[in-house]
């Protein structure tokens, strides 16, 4: 029985499906920190995490087992143990679980209890949930090993006490939202602490999966409920923790305790993230996108450039003979600012062509919103073909507030691969590229200084598909609807609910009715960074065809 231990937390990031990849990757991590007794890996970092209906592939959970074994052999080394999370096929039945690798073996297997089914996660639906687990022990200390559902409600914790564990080591897939780096420290997880009175380790992964990003944020809590290491967000870091058993049980020796970005640094460097991993791991050489002199696809450039480099960031200015010259003006000056390349290619000849192919087919029709669609979807062909010649991905740029009321071209701007600002309402918008006019993330690659004039930011919106055409003219003001659209999504309030708030009812109700009517776009939506609790997309799952209006 050993009185000190060190514990290594690896806080790292996965490749859903690599599992070679990711085996060599924790092998690297463990090489480098050699005299540790046991180094922590996150949930599922053998398969990577959400690996979603993947797990139900029996080729995948074959070769995850065999990974696993070959993991457990180069444990033999006689250097330190890992704890690594993957998929076990026990008695014909799938678990989400985490071994125990030592001295060449698997030592022990434990599975996760509480399988999380709400919100993005669909835990039930995939695996089966284990026995409530025992401790398992490790040079004669008695660990317990709830998987990251299993530390968010009581009764795992509770029971691994009940069974002597003297540590709880907590592997995490914890997907970042507003404001849940503190709430898992303060609440859910300090929470634990005081009901078992046991110190506990929680590690997150970091990185981007599809719409999820992980924003790593990992820490120690002792028994007494301070925090002995708080590991940075947003960074891989291997973080060694010195434990010594005191005659009132374990102890970690303080460490050092990182500080965690705050609004709104936290939610650009969640956009970040999220596309920097998208186009990394999808192995895009970079991305092009729209820039229109516009707030969001100056933003969006913005945030690729943080994410990938000035020089993996390709805009492309496509003018219409309804562009202005400080449109111009603006696209050249943001492109300047961010240090990116920007070409111009005037959509003139392309849009004239199509009055010409459609005049027979709309001689007795009016001009109407038809000829605006025409000229993005223009603008997306051009973009795709680029994209097409070249490899970079096309790079969306509509935010929530447009998303929710339908309020872009279908095969037109919603052309495209991944929408960094997918989940954040125009306002949202407005305070991220203040922000960052004023401050440079601390993960971002792009330019020390402002990213793009301030006129960008002050002028009012427009997607200039006609003559003085303003968002304001058919919908309402943004900080008015954005309200609206905060308690009808995020919220699910009635039309008679958010009146109540003081709104006006024919507004309300045209903004619900436009809400429904615009899920069948939502639907083609490309995917982009989850940041709420209700994102279009795995959060948020509402019917096409859908006849009810709460009014
Ligand atoms: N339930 C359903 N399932 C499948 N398809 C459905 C459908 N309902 C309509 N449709 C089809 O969808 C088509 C209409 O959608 P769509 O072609 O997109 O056109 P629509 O939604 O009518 O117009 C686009 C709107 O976006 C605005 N816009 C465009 C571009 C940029 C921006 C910006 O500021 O960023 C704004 C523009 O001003 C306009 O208000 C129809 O032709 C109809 O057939
Ligand atoms: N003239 C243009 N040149 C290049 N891309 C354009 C142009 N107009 C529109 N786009 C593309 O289509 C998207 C939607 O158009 P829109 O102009 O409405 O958005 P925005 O200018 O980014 O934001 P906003 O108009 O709300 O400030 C843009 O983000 C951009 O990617
Ligand atoms: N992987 C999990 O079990 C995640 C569920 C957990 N409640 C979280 O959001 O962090």
């Amino acid at each position: 029985m050993t009185d000190q231990l060190t514990i290594a937390m690896a806080q790292i990031n996965q490749r859903v499906g690599d599992l070679s990849g990711n085996a060599a990757a924790m092998l690297a991590w463990r090489a480098k920190a050699p005299g540790v007794d046991l180094i922590v890996f996150p949930e599922q970092q053998l398969i990577g995490y959400p690996a979603e209906d993947l797990v139900l592939k029996p080729v995948f959970a074959a070769k995850a087992a065999a990974q696993l074994a070959e993991l457990a052999l180069a444990t033999a080394d006689g250097g330190p143990a890992m704890l690594v999370g993957s998929i076990f096929v026990d008695g014909g039945a799938l678990y989400n679980g985490i071994a125990l690798l030592d001295g060449g073996r698997i030592v022990a297997v434990r599975y996760k209890h509480e399988l999380p089914n709400y919100g993005t996660f669909d835990e039930k639906r995939i695996f089966t949930p284990g026995p409530l687990p025992e401790p398992v022990e490790f040079r004669g200390v008695k660990l317990g090993l709830p998987i990251c559902e299993d530390g968010w409600l009581q009764p795992v914790s509770t029971h691994l006490a009940k069974q002597g564990a003297e540590i709880l080591i907590s592997a995490n897939g914890s997907p970042y939202e507003i404001d849940k780096d503190d709430r898992r420290l303060e609440h859910i997880f300090a929470a634990r602490v005081v009901e078992t009175g046991l110190p506990l380790l929680f590690l997150n992964r970091v990185g981007g999966q599809d719409e999820l990003v992980f924003d790593g944020s990992s820490f120690v809590l002792n028994a007494d409920g301070t925090a002995a290491h708080r590991l940075p967000d947003w960074t891989e870091e291997l973080r060694v923790t010195h434990w010594h058993r005191k005659g009132t049980g374990w102890v970690c020796e303080a460490g050092e305790l990182a500080i965690w970005e705050d609004h709104p640094a936290d939610i650009y460097s969640a956009m970040v993230t999220g596309l920097r991993d998208y186009v990394d791991t999808n192995r895009f050489p970079g991305v092009v996108l729209g820039l229109s002199g516009g707030i969001d696809s100056a933003i969006c450039a913005a945030i690729a450039a943080d994410a990938l480099g000035p020089d993996r960031v390709w805009c492309v200015m496509l003018p219409s003979r309804y562009t202005s010259q400080s449109s111009l003006d603006d696209a050249e000056q943001c492109a300047r600012m961010i240090g990116c390349r920007l070409d111009t290619i005037p959509i003139s000849p392309a849009v004239d062509a199509f009055d010409v192919m459609l005049s027979d087919s709309f001689a007795d029709a009016k001009v109407d919103i038809t000829e605006e669609n025409v000229q993005s979807r223009i603008r997306g062909v051009t973009l795709m073909a680029l994209s097409n010649k070249f490899g970079h991905m096309l790079m969306t740029t509509g935010n929530k507030s447009e998303m929710s009321v339908g309020y872009a071209t279908i095969y037109g701007d919603m052309a495209g691969g991944y929408n960094p600002i997918k989940d954040a309402y125009k306002m949202t918008v407005f305070a991220i590229s203040k922000w960052r006019n004023a401050n440079k993330p601390r993960i971002g690659l792009g330019p020390d200084g402002p990213v793009m004039p301030e006129s960008i930011i002050t002028k009012p919106p427009s997607a200039e598909l006609r003559p003085d055409q303003k968002d304001s003219d058919s919908l309402p003001e943004y900080p008015v609807l954005d309200k609206m659209l905060h308690a009808l999504v995020e919220e699910e309030l009635s039309v008679d609910e958010v009146v109540a708030r003081g709104f006006d009812r024919a507004d309300v109700t045209r903004i619900e009715r436009l809400l429904y009517l615009a899920e069948y776009k939502r639907r083609q939506a490309p995917p982009g960074v989850k940041l709420g609790t209700r994102n279009f997309g795995r959060d948020r799952r509402y019917p096409i065809t859908n006849a009810f209006r709460s009014a």
